[in-house]
C-alpha cells in the first residue's frame, strides 16, 4: 500500500491557503498630490485613567468594507454521481433478496428495541469547519509553504522551568487543545473569533517583544509570499498580497479585538523574541497564555519580490492579568514583579491618542515617534507623514505601555482529560483526541488504542470501556441515497448483476456484488454479510474489542510521514500481522501469525474462506493488517502498490458502516478536476471486499470514511508478485 502523492502540508505559522489570484494584489503608491497636502489633524485623545480597552478603540474594522466570504468549496460532489448502470439489471429474486436482508437486520434491531443514539460525523453539519484535516486528500486544497528565511536563532539562556503546556509536532497541539485546531495557518478561528495565536519564525519588521512578553506585537493574517504546493500539478508561486480587513483571518482577529475576547498565544522554537531557547528541551510548542489585543492596526511593508509595497495588519497582545506571571520569567524576576505590581508595567497609561484623520474621518492610533500618520488603507493619504513615505519607523514609548484591563473570569486553558466515558463507549472522537500530561505538561496524540500515554514520561491514562455490538450500528444511513454501492456515469465501470454465494453448512446464502472496471484493469468485489452469515463476523469483532483494550493486539498510530515540524500520525490505529508490510509503522512492526492474536487468525480464516467461495480458488493470503477507526477517524486515499504485493486484497468489515471510494489516480493526464469518485461502496458489518488485479491498485486510489466506530482486517499476498 503506498500512501497517495503528497502534497506539501508544510505547517506554517502564518498565513492560511492563499487563493487568491495575484491579480486582485493591491500595492500601495501614495500619489504625490496627496503626498503634499497636509492634513488637517485632529486630537481626540480618548484615554483616561479608567479606560477600558475599548476606549483606546482608534481603527476599527469598516464595516462597509466587509464583503461575505466565499462560499466553502464543498468536498462532497454528490450531484456528479448517478445510480449504477448494471450491465444487466438485477433478477428480481436478488433484489428481493437484499430486501429481505435489510429488512431482516431492521426487525432484528427492533426485536431487540436497540437504537443507539450514535453520532454520525460524515453528516455532522456541526462539525468544525477549521480542524484542518492534516493529511488532506488534496480534493479541494493547495497547501502553502512560506519561503521567508527564518531569523537566525541568536544563543538564548534554556527555559527556567519546563512549560505548562508544551509539543514536539503541530499534529499534538493540534489533537490536544481546543484553542489551536489548524495545521496550515498561525491564527485558529471559529465562527470568526480567534481562538489560538501561533508565533513563529516568520518574524516582520517592528514585531515586538516587550514587558518580559506582557506585550507582544505581531503580523497576522497570510496572503505572504509563498509556494502554493497542488496535488497532481506544477507548484505554484504566490507573491505578497494586500491584507484586506475583510479577509477571513484578519475580520476575526479584529472582531476578536472589538469584543476585546482573551485567546491564547503559542510560540513555536523559531519565534526569535521568545527570550529562551525552547529547542534545548524539544519544546517545539509551547502555549504562552492567554492575552488580549490591545491595539489594531494597518501598516506598509515592502514586497519581498521587490515589485512594491503591500498591507499588512498588525496586533498589539497584551498578557490576560490574573492567570499568574508568565511561566518562562526566571523566579527573581517574579519575585521582583510581585514587589513592585502595578509600578512597573502601567506607569504609563495615558498617552495613547486616538487622532481622526481629516481625509477619511477614521480614526488612527498614535504609533510611531516619527509622526501621526493615517492608517486606514483605503484613504488616499495611507501610510504617510506630512505627505512623505516614512522611511524608518519607531513604537512611541506610550503605544508600547501596557493598558489597563479587567476580565471577569478566565478560561482555563489546560486541556481536559477524558475522564468518563458516555454509556461506556471509548470510541468517541473525545476518546480519539490528544491529551495534556500533568506531570511533565507534554501534549501527546493518542497512539495507543488500550489507553492515553504521554510521548515524554510514559505516564498513562485509561479509561474503562464495554464491548459494543454491531447491533449497534445497523440502522446507519449512509448519506446518500443507495444501498450499496454508486458508480459514476462515465467512469466506464460496469456494475454486474447480484450472484447468489451458497455459504454452506448453516450459513445460508450471501449475494456477491461485482464492479468490473474498464480496460481490463480488474474487478472489485463486494460480498455481503448476512445476519445468519455474520455469526463469525460478530464473534471476531468482539475479540478485536477484548483484544485490543488489553493490548494484545497493539493498535497504534504510527507515522505517516516526518514532517517539517514532527511527526504526522495516521488517522486510524493499526497493526501488522504475517507477513513484514512496510507501508504502516515499518516492517519492523510486524507480528508473525504464530504470535497473533486470536481475533486477527479468526479474520484471516473468513477472509479466505469468503474469498475462495466468491472467487472459486484458495488465496495464499499471508498478512492482515489490522485496523481501528475511532469516531471520525479514517484511512485517506492510497493505493496498495507496495513491491512485492499480490494482485489480490481482501478485506473484512466490522462495526459500523464505512464509505469507500475509488477515484483514478491524480496524475498529469487525469487533472485534479477529474478525479472525482468513481465508484463509491457502502460497508457494513460482516462484508468481505476483494480488490482484484494488479490494475485496481495502478490505475485507482481508495479511501475508506467509516460513519462510526470500526475495525476492518485487510489480507494480502505478500513476496507473490
Ligand atoms: O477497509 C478499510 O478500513 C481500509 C482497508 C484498506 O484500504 C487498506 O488496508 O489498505
Amino acid at each position: 500500500m503506498e500512501n497517495a502523492p503528497e502534497e506539501g502540508i508544510e505547517p506554517t505559522t502564518r498565513g492560511p491557503l492563499v487563493t487568491d489570484p495575484p491579480s486582485t494584489r493591491r500595492n500601495i503608491h501614495v500619489e504625490p498630490k496627496a503626498r503634499k497636502k497636509r492634513n488637517r489633524l485632529e486630537f481626540e485623545t480618548t484615554l483616561d485613567e479608567n479606560a477600558s480597552p475599548d476606549s483606546h478603540e482608534a481603527l476599527g474594522p469598516d464595516d462597509r468594507q466587509l464583503r461575505p466570504l466565499p462560499k466553502k468549496i464543498s468536498h462532497v460532489r454528490s450531484a456528479q454521481f448517478v445510480h449504477g448502470v448494471p450491465s444487466g439489471a438485477p433478477s428480481l429474486e436478488h433484489a428481493d433478496q437484499l430486501l429481505r436482508d435489510v429488512a431482516s437486520n431492521a426487525l432484528a434491531v427492533l426485536a431487540e428495541g436497540v437504537q443507539p443514539d450514535l453520532p454520525d460525523w460524515t453528516q455532522d453539519k456541526e462539525h468544525d469547519e477549521e480542524d484542518d484535516d492534516p493529511v488532506g486528500d488534496g480534493q479541494d486544497e493547495a497547501s502553502n509553504i512560506q519561503v521567508t528565511t527564518p531569523t537566525p536563532t541568536l544563543s538564548k539562556p534554556p527555559v527556567p522551568v519546563s512549560p505548562p503546556i508544551w509539543a514536539e509536532s503541530r499534529q499534538e497541539v493540534c489533537e490536544s487543545v481546543e484553542y489551536f485546531r489548524c495545521y496550515h495557518s498561525g491564527v485558529y478561528s471559529k465562527d470568526n473569533i480567534v481562538k489560538g495565536y501561533l508565533l513563529g519564525a516568520y518574524s516582520a519588521s517592528r514585531d515586538v517583544f516587550r514587558h518580559d512578553g506582557k506585550l507582544i506585537i505581531s503580523h497576522g493574517g497570510g496572503k505572504s509570499e509563498s509556494i502554493i504546493i497542488v496535488r497532481g500539478g506544477p507548484n505554484r508561486y504566490q507573491t505578497d498580497q494586500d491584507q484586506e480587513a475583510s479577509d477571513k483571518t484578519v475580520r476575526a482577529l479584529l472582531k476578536t479585538w472589538k469584543d476585546r475576547r482573551p485567546i491564547v498565544l503559542l510560540a513555536d522554537d523559531k519565534y526569535a523574541l521568545f527570550p529562551c531557547d525552547l529547542t534545548s528541551g524539544r519544546y517545539t510548542y509551547v502555549v504562552l497564555g492567554l492575552y488580549w489585543i490591545s491595539h489594531a492596526w494597518a501598516e506598509c511593508q515592502s514586497a519581498r519580490d521587490g515589485s512594491g509595497r503591500v498591507v499588512r495588519w498588525k496586533f498589539a497582545f497584551q498578557w490576560c492579568e490574573g492567570q499568574g506571571d508568565p511561566w518562562w520569567l526566571p523566579q527573581e524576576m517574579k519575585d521582583t514583579m510581585c514587589l513592585t505590581k502595578g509600578l512597573s508595567h502601567t506607569a504609563n497609561t495615558g498617552g495613547n491618542p486616538s487622532i481622526r484623520c481629516d481625509k477619511c474621518q477614521e480614526q488612527s492610533p498614535f504609533v510611531y515617534t516619527q509622526g501621526w500618520m493615517c492608517l486606514n488603507p483605503h484613504c488616499d493619504v495611507f501610510w504617510s507623514i506630512d505627505g512623505e513615505d516614512p522611511k524608518q519607523l519607531d513604537y512611541r514609548e506610550e503605544f508600547l505601555s501596557l493598558l489597563p484591563q479587567k476580565f471577569e473570569r478566565l478560561p482555563d486553558i489546560t486541556p481536559v482529560r477524558v475522564m468518563v466515558s458516555p454509556g461506556g463507549v471509548t470510541t468517541t472522537y473525545a476518546c480519539s483526541r490528544g491529551w495534556h500530561c500533568s506531570k511533565c505538561g507534554r501534549l501527546s496524540c493518542r497512539y495507543k488504542w488500550e489507553h492515553w500515554e504521554c510521548s515524554n514520561c510514559k505516564y498513562t491514562h485509561a479509561v474503562n470501556g464495554r464491548v459494543r455490538s454491531p447491533k449497534e450500528f445497523w440502522h446507519q444511513q449512509p448519506p446518500k441515497a443507495f444501498l450499496h454501492s454508486q458508480v459514476r456515469k462515465d467512469s466506464g465501470i460496469i456494475t454486474c448483476r447480484l450472484e447468489p454465494i451458497n455459504l454452506g453448512g448453516n450459513k445460508g446464502f450471501t449475494n456477491r456484488l461485482t464492479f468490473i472496471l474498464p480496460h481490463g484493469r480488474g474487478k472489485i468485489h463486494l460480498i455481503l454479510g448476512t445476519p445468519l452469515s455474520n455469526r463469525d463476523a460478530d464473534e471476531i469483532f468482539r475479540l478485536y474489542q477484548e483484544q485490543a483494550s488489553t493490548g494484545e493486539l497493539k493498535l497504534r498510530r504510527y507515522p505517516l510521514r516526518n514532517v517539517a515540524r514532527g511527526l504526522l500520525l495516521t488517522n486510524y490505529f493499526s497493526q501488522n500481522s504475517g507477513e513484514p508490510y512496510q507501508y504502516v509503522g515499518g516492517s519492523g512492526q510486524t507480528v508473525p501469525f504464530s504470535e497473533a492474536p486470536d481475533c486477527v487468525r479468526r479474520a484471516l480464516a473468513l477472509i479466505k474462506e469468503r474469498s475462495s467461495l466468491a472467487l472459486c480458488t484458495d488465496i495464499p493470503f499471508n498478512e492482515i493488517l489490522s485496523a481501528g477507526y475511532m469516531e471520525r477517524q479514517k484511512m485517506s486515499f492510497h493505493s496498495d502498490s507496495e513491491k512485492g504485493l499480490g494482485p489480490i486484497v481482501g478485506s473484512l468489515s466490522l462495526g459500523s458502516a464505512a464509505l469507500m471510494h475509488f477515484r483514478p489516480h491524480v496524475s498529469a493526464e487525469a487533472p485534479k478536476a477529474k478525479c472525482t469518485h468513481a465508484l463509491t461502496l457502502v460497508l457494513r458489518h460482516g462484508d468481505v471486499l476483494i480488490m482484484d488485479g494488479d490494475g485496481v491498485q495502478k490505475y485507482y486510489e481508495h479511501t475508506v470514511v467509516p460513519m462510526n466506530f470500526r475495525i476492518a482486517a485487510t489480507a494480502r499476498c505478500i513476496g507473490s508478485a
